[in-house]
């Protein structure tokens, strides 16, 4: 069964459609990235697959037992407030040392434990918010634009990290970025939200199709293809499509 399964969604906030007849389903262990300009429903998107939106129209089903794990685009802490990595994984739930290790370790930040919250730079800190997301071992992690005010080194690094716990923990990864080109070359699967789905499917496939084009432009496809050729070593064994999904068209078939 899917770990989440969207059928022919609509939600309406304020008085208005904010997303239209959206069809998805998510495969354990798949890393699946939103991507849609600023105002096509992303957020909302995430929100409702969360279950903090209630559609208007359409089914949301979760399996049964889901842990979904998530990641903020930002987290704002008091700075006159001491508070050590440690400390701040036990919030709100006290957590065993070995636990917080073990996510620490596992986000990459196994040697921030003892550090002040406040000093962390920004990969540090998003790295923390990732472990603290790891904590209740998730089927999903979700993250909505984690890597905001990173530069394009610090963001590669993180998806990197991403990557790897896909690899170490089996979770599933659904993502929101900006960051077309690094975010996309590290995704299975690609949904082009504006409102609706324009198009999804591969990396590859999406960068190259028209409602996708329409809305970024053709920059992105060069950099995606750059940076595939040169990892292909690392990602042939997921170059391909393998997730069903829900009323979808095939890649031919795809339009806004
Ligand atoms: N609670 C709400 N009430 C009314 N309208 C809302 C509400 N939340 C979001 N919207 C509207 O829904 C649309 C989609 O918002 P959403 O935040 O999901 O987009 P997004 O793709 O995540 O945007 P961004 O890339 O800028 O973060 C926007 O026009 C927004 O103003």
């Amino acid at each position: 069964m899917s770990l989440i399964t969207l059928a022919n969604v609509n939600v309406r906030l304020g008085g208005r459609t904010v997303l239209e007849d959206v069809s998805l389903a998510l495969e354990p262990g798949e890393i699946v990235t939103i991507v849609g300009p600023n105002g096509s429903g992303k957020s909302t998107l995430l929100r409702t697959i969360i279950g903090a939106i209630k559609p208007s129209d359409g089914m949301v089903l979760r399996q049964k037992g889901l842990k979904i794990g998530y990641v903020p685009q930002k987290l704002h802490i008091d700075p006159t407030l001491p508070l050590t990595v440690r400390r701040f994984l036990s919030l709100p739930k006290r957590v065993s040392d070995d636990d917080a290790h073990t996510a620490l370790h596992d986000a990459g930040a196994g040697h921030l434990c003892h550090h002040q919250m406040t000093d962390l730079s920004g990969g540090q800190f998003q790295r923390v918010l990732l472990a603290r997301a790891l904590l209740s071992n998730p089927d999903l992690l979700i993250l909505d634009e984690a890597t905001q005010g990173l530069d394009q080194p610090g963001s590669a690094d993180f998806y990197t990290q991403i990557e790897a716990v896909r690899r170490d923990k089996g979770c599933a990864i659904l993502m929101v970025s900006h960051e077309l080109h690094v975010v996309m070359a590290a995704s299975d699967r690609v949904i082009c939200l504006n409102g609706h789905v324009c198009c999804h499917g591969t990396p590859e496939h999406v960068a190259s199709a028209p409602e996708y084009r329409a809305l970024f432009g053709n920059g992105t496809h060069g950099a995606l293809a750059l940076y595939r050729h040169e990892h292909s070593h690392e990602h042939c064994d997921h170059d391909h499509d393998h997730a069903p999904q829900i009323g979808a068209h095939t890649d031919e078939e795809q339009s806004a």
